[in-house]
């Protein structure tokens, strides 16, 4: 296995446990490990441990949560050793706290009393993601206008890296940068979270691009995007008859896909029956047409995204515990924009070069003010509206440098952002009230339609836009179109 490989000399576990007889149980995982270990080291209190740590590194460390006390002693031994494999123990299993050790630093969860052969998988799993990558070179920097003239520097991501699509030098896209290169090569599925328009899908074609399988196909399903009725068909494909309209038959994305990467975006928005669906092609890689009974088997990467919160899904009974388990492996967590201040004028300088050169316009940078209110703004749509932003200026305007007052009112004037899109929707309540009967009270899905369809005229039709205004998900603008649609008939 891949972990021999990665490791020339003897692997040290390390175990805290204040029980003495289930530390030493623990132990014994080294003779089930297929690595060659030294022998394991012992502690029943919190402190010997730390103490230790900080003078000796562990490739593996076991900690028993009721003895260290909780999840942020956890942190202080994630801190202490960043490189380790940190498996947390505890007799008081749940999704709940298996979830929180993770946030705190631990790289899986076991439920005691466990066996070792599942304390050995876990292990090696984490073991073998540990193998040696190349080390993410640091963003090379062009510069970009004269010294003379306040020179601004571009980092780009090293060219051909796979990486090179996604800008930003902050340390928390360097992170992200490292997980992608680490898990690009392994086929277990990749989960991605992060907000709408923080460059989930970018992030799904550098692992494919980076991968084994990048001679073949990405193929990219959103779960969000496409009818209910349909999107069982779209993954598993159908034969002809299985439902009205279908005239042919036709492979779906997971066969076009096999050999290559199945990329689920928005999984967040697939219904429970097709979730059941999922877990058992994940489970068995085999899966059969809609209305055929050869069962057919692929072999596809998985990788999915959301932009909602995968565990309140899961708590919330909407998105099933044993799929999240199964998808949820090398996860990936996308910071928002205003999280990497540091990012937004790298981007915007990049999107205003692109822009300007496809508009024929002569842009070539931002003066101070702008560049002040670019930075400072929250940008709700995070990339995606910086750079839908930039192209607006670009297309609309002219001249050397971006200034304060070519920036939209929403970004100089973030206070009067609710303004902009209430009061439009207010407006046209005000101008319909005349012809209502006084007892009238519109019905809710109307209201909501209306005050959808004010913030999509807001910004010109730009779902990601309109939603982080309305401070809901894209998929919901596409949820509720559906709806209306069917309403109409
Ligand atoms: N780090 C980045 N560097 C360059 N462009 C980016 C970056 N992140 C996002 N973008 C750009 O922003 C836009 C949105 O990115 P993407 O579609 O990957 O986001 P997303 O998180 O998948 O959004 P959604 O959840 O709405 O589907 C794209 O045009 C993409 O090229």
């Amino acid at each position: 296995m891949g972990s021999n490989q990665a490791f020339t000399r003897p692997v040290t576990v390390r175990v805290l446990d204040m029980s003495a007889s289930e530390a030493a149980r623990s132990a014994a995982v080294t003779a089930k490990l297929k690595v060659r270990c030294s022998d394991p080291v012992l502690y029943s209190d919190p402190s010997s441990c730390l103490d230790d740590l900080a003078r000796n590194n562990t490739d593996v460390l076991v900690l028993d949560l009721e003895t260290i006390g909780g999840d942020e002693a956890l942190e202080a031994f994630a801190v202490r050793c960043p490189s380790s494999v940190i498996i947390a123990v505890s007799a008081k299993g749940s999704v709940s706290r298996a979830v929180s050790a993770m946030r705190a630093g631990a790289h899986d969860f076991l439920t005691k009393p466990f066996s070792l052969d599942m304390l050995a998988s876990k292990i090696s799993f984490q073991l073998d993601q540990r193998k040696p990558v190349p080390i993410v070179i640091p963003a090379t920097e062009q510069l970009l206008k004269d010294q003379s003239d306040n020179a601004i520097r571009i980092p780009r991501a090293p060219a051909a890296s796979g990486l090179e699509k996604l800008i930003g030098r902050s340390v928390a896209m360097s992170v992200v940068y490292d997980q992608i290169k680490r898990m690009a090569p392994s086929h277990a599925p990749v989960f991605i979270t992060g907000e709408s328009g923080t460059g989930k899908e970018l992030c799904a074609n550098a692992l494919h691009s980076l991968s084994e399988r990048k001679s073949e196909r990405l193929v990219t399903i959103n779960c969000a995007a496409i009818p209910r009725d349909l999107i069982e068909s779209e993954i598993f494909g159908h034969v002809r008859g299985a439902f009205t309209g279908a005239t042919d038959n036709r492979a779906g994305a997971a066969e076009q896909a096999d050999g290559g990467t199945l990329f689920l975006d928005e999984i967040g928005e697939m219904d429970l029956l097709l979730q059941s669906k999922l877990l058992r092609f994940l489970q068995t890689g085999t899966f059969q047409r809609l209305g055929d009974t050869t069962t057919r088997k692929v072999d596809a990467r998985i990788i999915c995204a959301t932009n909602r919160n995968p565990l309140a899904e899961v708590t919330a009974g909407r998105f099933r515990e044993d799929l999240y388990y199964r998808l949820h492996v090398l996860p990936i967590q996308l910071p928002p924009l205003r999280e990497r201040r540091d990012d937004i004028l790298i981007l915007a300088q990049t999107f205003l070069e692109r822009f300007a050169a496809e508009e024929r316009r002569g842009f070539r940078g931002f003066d101070a003010d702008a560049e002040t209110r670019l930075t400072a703004y929250n940008w709700p749509g995070n990339v995606r509206q910086l750079e839908n932003t930039i192209r607006q200026i670009v297309v609309m305007n002219d001249g050397l440098a971006v200034t304060f007052d070519m920036l939209p009112m929403l970004i100089r004037d973030p206070s009067g952002r609710s303004g902009t899109i209430v009061d439009l929707s207010r407006e046209r309540a005000r101008a319909a009230a005349p012809a209502r009967a006084f007892s009238t009270i519109e019905p809710l899905w109307a209201q909501e339609k209306r005050i959808i369809e004010d913030a999509l005229d807001a910004f010109d039709g730009n779902i990601a836009m309109a939603a982080a205004a309305l401070e809901i998900s894209p998929s919901t603008i596409y949820r509720k179109r559906q709806s209306w649609q069917e309403r109409s008939g």
